[in-house]
């Protein structure tokens, strides 16, 4: 007989089955007591300062990210107000608010990792995004880098523009003068999924003509944000779900029906590619992302249906939620700001002289205005809480040697996290960070050594390595969209205030108080 079993099981042969688990609660109690006390006192982390009960257990931030709904950015902010710039948010995480910081810790060309629990977030393990190592980022990123460069993107342009047109002149044959109102986000939300669609898959879904510009893949993508919380601290609901049959989960779990469906969708298409079937990417005018990973020098296992599935899904994610939720903030802070409206309306104006001949991104770049706005934008995005592009922290690694911050020596291997969210809300580095002023932007402002750029600080895009892939993308958008917006129509707020945009939840991306009815206009 197996020694455990004459070691173990055998003296509890006359125990009774209560006395087991109390036995066996026991036990449990006394590892809890002692890894509690090896976190606190043993641990490598356990000199940096932070809350005690947030370095003893990971419960902590469940209870700010689960029960508390998405509000562990903000109890961040609390610490750093308590405990300084260095904070150990969880057992194993540290978390720096220090602007001048930034650039260690997100830095190019450094091989540093991303953390593993928090890459189960989106159901999308292999794709670029959610790739821990750095060197099977390098090789994944490198595949779909050529799709996202400047020039690639400018290319593609003329795809926005037809997007948008077509989204203005819905708004002038439904919306104008009708009293009809609309939802920003809806129709930016639209915009968004079908310029990624269109550009990614060549494939494009036409959700800018969805009633009302309610189109189930752009809820499907936020349904899919609302459930991250639970799929990173319990990945165990994720490998469930995932063994399940999809119809299956679709009747258990409604609520994630659309996300599924729109994981299927994707994976037809896919199929499609790579049987050399889709039709619409033969006929397009454009090569699509899958162009690009196929003709790379990706190995055959990186070219897999799944594997491409998951990188399509993450390049949709990081690209729909974020442009249209910048898009939408943008739009209520020029039109709360009748002065901002006004000026910018004044130099579109000027700039472009027939509103049905719209100018070039390189030559709305120009305009000070407007670039400087879409600055300001992006700086509410992160800093005002009215707007983000992702407001989560973004932990890195440095798997080799220790970082160096202030006395303290972090210990190779430690999650490290910084976030737009407290970098933009710095007072010294944007006095009055809560007040929405295009101006700081204008005539090549410095932050508060006097001689960095003000841009330095920017970090809605994040940097180095890591950084956002779909910058000149997110950026075209932003230009194209908000320039014929405002050429063409005139909006008016309805029943909308700061806290319809205002950032309260934290989803990845922010959101706005859950009973929000959403930014709305109506066009005049
Ligand atoms: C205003 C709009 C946007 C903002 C603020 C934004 C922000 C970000 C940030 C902060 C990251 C880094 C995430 C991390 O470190 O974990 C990121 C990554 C990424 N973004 Fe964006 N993004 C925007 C638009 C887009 C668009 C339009 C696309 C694609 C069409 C896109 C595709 C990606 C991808 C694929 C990554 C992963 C890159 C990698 O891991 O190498 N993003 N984005």
């Amino acid at each position: 007989m197996a020694v455990w079993y004459r070691m173990i099981v055998e003296p509890l042969a006359g125990w009774s089955w209560q006395r087991i688990v109390a036995s066996l609660f026991c036990v449990w109690l006394a590892y809890l007591v002692i890894v509690g006390i090896h976190r606190l006192y043993f641990h490598p982390l356990a000199k940096f300062p932070g809350p005690r009960l947030a370095s003893v257990t990971q419960w902590y931030e469940i209870f700010y990210d689960i029960f508390h709904k998405g509000q562990f950015t903000f109890e961040i902010q609390r610490m750093h107000q308590k405990y300084g710039p260095i904070v150990r948010i969880n057992p194993e995480e540290l978390h720096i608010d220090d602007p001048d910081y930034y650039d260690m810790i997100y830095a190019t060309g450094k091989p540093y990792d991303k953390m593993q629990y928090f890459l189960d977030r989106l159901n999308m393990p292999l794709s670029s995004f959610a790739t821990a190592g750095s060197d099977l980022h390098k090789t994944r990123r490198a595949a779909i880098a050529p799709f996202f460069s400047k020039q690639r993107v400018s290319a593609y342009n003329y795809l926005i523009q037809d997007i948008v047109d077509h989204l203005s002149h819905r708004l002038s044959a439904e919306y104008t003068g009708t009293g009809k109102v609309l939802n920003l986000a809806q129709m930016w939300g639209a915009m968004t999924s079908d310029i990624i669609t269109d550009v990614v898959f060549a494939r494009p879904m036409g959700y800018i003509n969805c009633p009302d510009f309610d189109s189930q893949f752009t809820t499907a993508v936020c349904d899919m944000l609302f459930t991250s919380h639970i799929r990173a601290h319990f990945p165990i609901f994720l490998t469930a779900m995932n063994t399940l049959p999809s119809w299956l989960v679709k009747i258990l779990a409604p609520a994630v029906k659309p996300v599924i469906e729109y994981e299927e969708m994707l994976e037809l298409q896919i199929k499609d590619i790579l049987d050399g079937r889709n039709e619409e990417a033969k006929l397009s005018s454009h090569k699509t992302v899958f162009h690009d990973i196929l003709s790379s020098n990706l190995p055959p296992c990186e070219l897999t249906a799944g594997r491409l599935q998951n990188e399509a899904m993450s390049v949709v994610a990081a690209g729909v939620e974020t442009t249209r939720w910048a898009l939408t903030v943008g739009c209520y802070h020029i039109l709360a700001n009748i002065g901002i409206e006004q000026r910018l309306r004044s130099e579109l104006e000027h700039a472009i002289p027939d509103p049905n001949r719209m100018i070039s991104v390189p030559e709305l770049e120009k305009l000070p205005y407007l670039t400087a706005f879409i600055q300001e934008r992006k700086l509410i995005q992160s800093g005002l809480r009215m707007a983000y592009g992702l407001c989560q922290r973004l932990p890195r690694i440095n798997p080799r040697s220790p970082w160096q911050y202030a006395d303290y020596t972090i210990p190779p291997g430690t999650p490290v996290s910084m976030d737009a969210y407290h970098m933009h809300n710095n007072e010294s580095v944007f006095p009055e960070c809560q007040t929405f002023k295009p101006e700081r932007w204008l005539n090549n402002p410095v932050g508060p050594n006097g001689t960095t750029p003000l841009g330095h600080y920017m970090v809605a895009f994040s940097k180095g390595t890591r950084m956002c892939i779909g910058m000149n993308m997110a950026y075209s958008e932003l230009y194209i969209g908000l320039a014929t917006m405002f050429r063409r129509h005139r909006f008016n707020l309805y029943e909308t205030d700061r806290s319809d945009v205002e950032f309260a939840i934290d989803m990845i991306t922010p959101q706005p108080k859950l009973d929000s009815k959403g930014a709305r206009v109506l066009v005049g």
